[in-house]
């Protein structure tokens, strides 16, 4: 039997790094998607070894079981119901085992994706032998949370493997979890990036098992409805960065100048909530699409103005800023910042918009409306950035099991 799992993306609409200092934030999934499937082989293939292969990049990594048994003695020895934390020893015998792999220079920001594998598999599946093989449609290191997408779409084919979830496995393609299940998938996939990102507000991982488009504060969320059309431009810089070492960085700042930078995280708060007043209020009620898009226009750089100020901007950043508004379009970093993507409203009105009804939840293709858009991407690719758009509230994690005949 096959296990895969799929995880979405997502984009932080507002909050990002304030989020992990007590703020509200708000984030949507995306419909671009890590995948993970896990293979068990037969007894008569008479293989002991745990295998994970990172297709995108052509890596395999493999370690024998009786390795990590050796190394990881007590992980496993909870039920998988309690998600644990890697402690200061296991993550020492984690180094070990991923040093082992001698995994190239070029890619060794893949090491901490390796420790979270690791610490979860040995901590769900303990000394199971498997191949797992990991896809991915998210740039990674880009904001985007391709780590979080990683750690859910992980935790969820890992835990469809044990007795803590019941599905059906003769069900028949995507399948959703119960509400239990996906909290516990939820809470394991933090774990997960508490090893790839040092302090996680857990915002990334909630919105990739949940889906949909969430306010999210100290590790509490709110589903929210939105009552908009919401289309966003991405442009990716392509200039690669670690969400732990900005995360860090925001820290210092905060220990350095504790006042001025409550004062930011507080008013990224009252932004977070403006907004999710705006999206959610009806739109026939007093405010027209069009005024609602021109208050998160303002809303949008207001939050660009202060991660600049907790320093996570970056030159390239502040080209697409600059490239977008001549055309009068208002963006900001989504993410980590220091490189990475960044978001563009596209107003309704520049937009001819293929379906009669485009729901928050639908991922529908949208025409850009010949000039200001097309002239905007044209100017940003000529700099050397990436231009898409991404379907944005879809559903969040999902699960399916293919049986062998
Ligand atoms: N498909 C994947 N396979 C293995 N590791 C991954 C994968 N996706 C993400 N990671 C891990 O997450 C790291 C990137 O996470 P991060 O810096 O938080 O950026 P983002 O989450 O915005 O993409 C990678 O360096 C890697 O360690
Ligand atoms: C900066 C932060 O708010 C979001 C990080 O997102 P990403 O890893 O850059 O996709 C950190 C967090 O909330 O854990
Ligand atoms: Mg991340």
């Amino acid at each position: 039997m096959e296990v895969k799992a799929r995880a979405p993306g997502k984009i932080i609409l507002s909050g990002e790094h304030a989020v992990v200092h007590g703020s509200t934030a708000v984030a949507a999934s995306i419909d671009l998607y890590t995948y993970v499937s896990l293979r068990f082989p037969t007894p008569s293939d008479n293989d002991d070894m745990l295998k994970l292969q990172l297709k995108d990049m052509g890596l395999e990594f493999s370690w024998p079981i009786s390795r990590i048994a050796e190394e990881l003695p007590e992980s496993g020895s909870q039920s998988s119901l309690v998600p644990v934390s890697c402690s200061m020893e296991s993550t020492k015998s984690i180094a070990a085992l991923v040093e082992e792999q001698n995994i190239p220079e070029a890619k060794i920001g893949l090491a901490s994706g390796v420790s979270a594998f690791l610490w979860m598999y040995s901590s769900i599946l303990r000394c199971k032998p498997a191949t797992v093989i990991v896809t991915s449609e998210l740039p990674m290191g880009s904001g985007l949370g391709s780590s979080a997408a990683f750690c859910v779409a992980l935790a969820a084919a890992l835990l469809a493997c044990t007795d803590s979830v019941s599905l059906d496995v003769n069900d028949q393609g995507w399948l959703l979890f119960g509400e239990k299940e996906l909290e516990l998938v939820n809470k394991w996939a933090f774990e997960g990036e508490k090893i790839i990102h040092g302090k996680p507000s857990g915002i990334d991982n909630t919105v990739s098992s949940y889906g949909n488009m969430i306010s999210f504060r100290s590790g509490n969320l709110t589903h929210m409805k939105s009552n908009m059309p919401l289309k966003m431009l991405i442009t990716n810089t392509k200039i690669g960065r670690n969400t732990k070492a900005l995360v860090a960085g925001v820290s210092e700042r905060t220990l350095r100048h504790p006042d001025a930078m409550s004062y930011v995280f507080s008013a990224v708060d009252s932004i977070s909530k403006e907004l999710t007043l705006i999206i959610q209020s009806p739109t026939s009620g007093d405010l027209s699409v069009t005024e609602k898009e021109g208050k998160i226009e303002e809303l949008i750089e207001m939050n660009q103005g202060l991660l600049q100020c907790m320093g996570v901007s970056h030159s390239a950043i502040e080209t697409v800023l600059r490239t977008t508004l001549k055309y009068k379009l208002a963006s900001k970093l989504t993410g980590a910042g220091g490189g990475g993507c960044v978001l563009t409203l596209l107003p309704s009105c520049i937009l001819l918009i293929l379906l009669s009804c485009l729901s928050c939840a639908s991922s529908s293709s949208i025409v850009l409306s010949g000039t200001v858009v097309e002239k905007v991407i044209d100017e940003l690719e000529s700099c050397g950035f990436q231009c898409f758009t991404a379907g944005i509230g879809g559903k969040g994690v999902e699960i399916c099991f293919t049986v062998s005949s």
